[in-house]
């Protein structure tokens, strides 16, 4: 199969190759990227036939709905069937809430609709492709493998078999287990009131003791970029892979900038990198996942004006100084992928009704997602998780936000540690992490005055990566010598987004170096980086076990 290019633009880095300058196409690729993504399954996507043992007593309410306690007709009313509201309806049922979802699109949201599963169907097509057309890769591994080719369609209906299947079996598991599913827009009238129905004329009205918001966001496309969603799209479009372009421009070197070039490599076309990453991780992965394919960058420069293709003439990407905002070059390419964050979706919740006045869009909450009003009061029984609150623009975290409210209104105290929960970017190799990065871990270190100390281990250095001929990679861990508290670790390399749950449940559980040291993993297996690594950690004063006793071979 022919390879082709991408260029990536971001506001730290601008790619070409692939992209034409003038009217000369180079040998690369183009991406358009400013900084800071998944395709594998959605978070607590626990799909139980079994129905909940403790169902509140209900009665018959006035409109029709059948009341829950307290005269209500629901416990808990969620708006927005996205993986948040789903991962809080099944813990809300599971805790005896009388609960209905209202879902105004298809359940499921983006994750599994648009997002997670499936860019990590065309990710795990990508990986494929690139292992069958690594001749060295093969060789090495006593492989002969003559052509490999993929057929589009039949990539794209992959993905979106497996959306289809994974949303199939989310409105299944919330109807087996007694949610009730309102189809229609949701808005907030009133206190503990909330009308659902046609866009602007919601007819129906519910009463629930607390309410959850969990409306997700959409893709953000900055001023002067035209959409056209044929050569100039966001991620909704490009996960339908309706087509694979020469030359492509992904504006945008986050998440989804890095795993869409992935993707775009492997099948033929290019992409630029991630701010929000450990330094030391973003060069590794520059050096592994962008250096050696078709992919030319540019950093430091926004794209200010996007013009789709039209009769004949290419997308035009005209790109500025970030920081001067001088014109710096035109960019000629066949299709630009704006990968450049999200948007909160809160538009026409009715906040207004209730106080409440969203920060850029974003609903405030505090640390329990509990809705602030405009005067910095707590709204009662009112709550906001997910992307709609902007704390972390994951599937997991909505779903662990929306169970710890269902904690809350369950009667026990919780506070969700957000600097436990890991991130993983799906291209091949992964890249994980969790808690801080280095730089801010020091930042942290000189203003309450400890040390910090990182160690790191190489996949070179694991048999099992050897095996799999897959050696490219490293882990890294940010420690306190003083007391063994871990602060962050990274990962790049082989199945890293399944390794670094060793690292986030040691942080979300308190356990410390000293004492995760001596638990044992089996051999061969890529979790020994992580072993290697706890390993390589001196605590001055092991306050569990002692730092000296000798470590079982
Ligand atoms: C391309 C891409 C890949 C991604 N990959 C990953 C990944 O690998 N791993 C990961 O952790 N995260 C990933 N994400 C991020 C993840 O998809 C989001 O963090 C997650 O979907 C947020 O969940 P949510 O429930 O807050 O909102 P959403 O999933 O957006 O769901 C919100 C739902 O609310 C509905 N809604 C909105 N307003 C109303 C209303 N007024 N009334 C009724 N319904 C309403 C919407 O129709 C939608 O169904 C990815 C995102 C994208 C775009
Ligand atoms: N594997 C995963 O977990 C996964 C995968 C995909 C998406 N996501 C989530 O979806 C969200 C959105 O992802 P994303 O990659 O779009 O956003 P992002 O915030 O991760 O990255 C957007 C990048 O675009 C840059 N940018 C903005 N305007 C620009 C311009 N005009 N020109 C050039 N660069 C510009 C920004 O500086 C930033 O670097 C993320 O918050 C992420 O958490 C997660």
């Amino acid at each position: 199969m022919q390879s082709t290019a991408a260029v990536s633009i971001s506001a730290s880095s601008v790619a070409t190759g692939g992209a034409r300058s003038g009217a000369v196409r180079r040998a690369g690729g183009v991406r358009v990227s400013g900084l800071r993504g998944e395709a594998s399954a959605c978070p607590s996507l626990r799909i139980s036939p079994v129905a909940p043992a403790r169902l509140p007593v209900a009665k018959a309410s006035t409109n029709g709905a059948v009341a829950g306690s307290g005269g209500f007709d629901y416990d808990l009313v969620i708006i927005g069937a996205g993986v948040g509201g789903h991962g809080a309806a099944l813990h809300a049922v599971e805790e005896g809430l009388k609960t209905a979802i209202i879902e105004g699109d298809v359940v499921g949201g983006t994750c599994v609709n648009r997002g997670c599963v499936p860019s990590k169907a065309l990710l795990a097509v990508s990986g494929r492709m690139r292992e069958l057309h690594d001749e060295h890769h093969m060789k090495s591994l006593g492989l002969q493998v003559s052509s490999a080719g993929y057929d589009r369609q039949g990539v794209a209906d992959h993905a979106n078999n497996l959306a289809s299947k994974i949303r199939s079996n989310l409105t299944n598991s919330m109807k087996a287990l007694g949610v009730d599913i309102l189809t229609g827009v949701g808005t907030i009238v009133g206190k503990q009131k909330v009308r659902y129905g046609k866009v602007g004329f919601p007819d129906k009205e519910i009463t629930a003791r607390n309410i959850i918001i969990a409306t997700g966001s959409v893709p953000f496309v900055p001023k002067g970029i035209e959409i056209d969603g044929k050569t100039v799209f966001t991620s909704d479009h490009a996960l339908k892979l309706e087509s694979v372009p020469d030359w492509i421009a992904i504006v945008g070197s986050g998440y989804i900038g890095l795993e869409f070039s992935d993707v775009y490599t492997a099948l033929g076309t290019l992409d630029q990198l991630m701010p929000g990453f450990d330094p030391e991780i973003a060069k590794l992965a520059q050096r592994v996942l962008i250096n050696p394919r078709k992919i030319d960058y540019h950093t430091g420069v926004f794209a200010s004006k996007i013009t789709p293709a039209k009769d004949g003439k290419p997308v035009l990407i005209e790109l500025i100084d970030a920081k001067t905002k001088e014109h710096k070059e035109t960019l000629e390419v066949d299709a630009a992928l704006i990968a450049t964050g999200r948007a909160p979706f809160t538009k026409g919740l009715g906040l207004e009704n209730i106080n409440v006045t969203t920060q850029r869009g974003f609903v405030p909450v505090d640390e329990r997602m509990r809705v602030m009003d405009a005067d910095g009061n707590v709204v009662p029984n009112l709550y906001c998780i997910g992307d709609a609150n902007g704390k972390l623009m994951l599937a997991h975290a909505a779903s662990a936000q929306g169970i710890s409210v269902v904690e809350q209104i369950s009667g026990r105290d919780h506070i969700l540690n957000h600097l436990s929960i890991p991130a993983a970017c799906f291209t091949h190799p992964e890249i994980s992490m969790v808690g801080l990065t280095e730089p801010q871990a020091r930042e942290k270190a000189d203003k309450e005055g400890f040390k910090v100390t990182v160690v790191k281990t190489s996949f070179k250095a694991n048999t099992k990566a050897l095996a799999e001929n897959e050696g490219d990679g490293i882990a890294k861990l940010i420690y306190r010598p003083d007391t063994g508290e871990i602060l962050g670790v990274h990962i790049l390399g082989l199945h890293a987004a399944d390794l670094i749950h060793e690292a986030s449940n040691a942080i979300a559980l308190g356990t410390r170096v000293q004492d995760i040291k001596f638990a044992v993993h089996a051999h061969p297996t890529l979790s020994e980086v992580l072993d290697e690594l706890f390993k390589a950690a001196k605590v001055s004063s092991g306050l569990s076990h002692s730092v000296n006793e000798p470590v079982a071979a």
